[in-house]
């Protein structure tokens, strides 16, 4: 039988359980459980090869974990793929778009992929074009984008069908700081409106700028999770950070060829 969507009426919007992965010696995510709650603006950090791709990667079903479970809005990406992968937009990371096409070539590609109808994805295509400022009419392969470009067209194409979770790895990465800007106010009405965002960052302004709620990771664990004031107390996201994660700072004696 199955069960109506308000009846599952998930807390979280992602809820993850004991995910692991090794990657031979490698062990990149070590058994993480955590809960996105429904409507919250959740910020993953952690520093280089904490592990976070590798665990968002699996949260969103493009890895299979070697361990462990991930749900979507209640639904298993793994046992339900199609009811879980429908109600999220994805940014992956390095995005591997199709990119011989121009942007909207491409987010009309996506949208026939998602089954949508395709007077809907031609108008919020110029819409999306529009306010990325990518140029509604803008006839560039994708492959000829800058990387920041490659970033926002990978942001349109999460949030072409509208979903209700939107799982971002990175996606202030390599983006200037008016784009940014853009960006941080889409996905801030978006989460107003109800939406949840997860992202992964390194750039802790950004995230204590956005986030309610914050994961610190690393070595593959989750460190130190909750709100953000929670997380934070008294003291800076960076001070919280660099003590989590065990940070060294520099003596003045290295590099003395330099
Ligand atoms: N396909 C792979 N094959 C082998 N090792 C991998 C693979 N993917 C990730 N790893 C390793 O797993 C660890 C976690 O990598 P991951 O990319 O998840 O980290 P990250 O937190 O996203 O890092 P960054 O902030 O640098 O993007 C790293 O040690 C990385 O080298």
């Amino acid at each position: 039988m199955t069960v109506p969507e308000q009846r599952r009426s998930p807390d979280a919007a992602l809820a993850l359980r004991g995910l692991v992965k090794q990657f031979e010696a490698k062990v990149a995510v070590a058994g993480i459980d955590l809960d996105v709650p429904a409507g919250s603006f959740f910020g993953l950090l952690g520093p280089n090869g904490a592990g976070k791709t590798t665990t968002l990667s699996m949260a969103v079903g493009l890895l299979r974990p070697d361990l462990g479970q991930a749900r979507i809005l209640g639904y298993d990406v793994w046992a339900d793929p199609i009811a879980a992968k429908s109600r999220i937009g994805v940014l992956p990371d390095g995005v591997r778009l199709f990119d011989r096409l121009t942007g909207t070539e491409l987010l009309a590609y996506q949208g026939l992929l998602r089954g949508m109808d395709p007077t809907v994805v031609d108008r919020r295509s110029v819409e999306l074009m529009d306010v990325l400022q990518l140029g509604a009419g803008n006839r560039t392969l994708v492959v000829d984008y800058s990387a920041g470009m490659k970033k926002k067209i990978g942001l349109a194409c999460a949030l072409l069908h509208a979903p209700r979770l939107l799982v971002l790895d990175e996606p202030f990465e390599a983006v200037d700081p008016v784009s940014a800007a853009l960006i941080r106010g889409i996905l801030q009405r978006y989460v107003t409106g109800g939406g949840t965002v997860v992202f992964s960052s390194h750039v802790m302004t950004v995230v204590e700028r956005l986030c309610s709620h914050v994961a610190i990771m690393a070595d593959g664990r989750i460190r130190v999770r909750g709100t953000l004031d929670e997380v934070r107390g008294d003291r800076s996201l960076e001070d919280v950070f660099v003590e989590v994660v065990g940070g060294r700072t520099a003596t003045g004696s290295e590099l003395s060829w330099l």
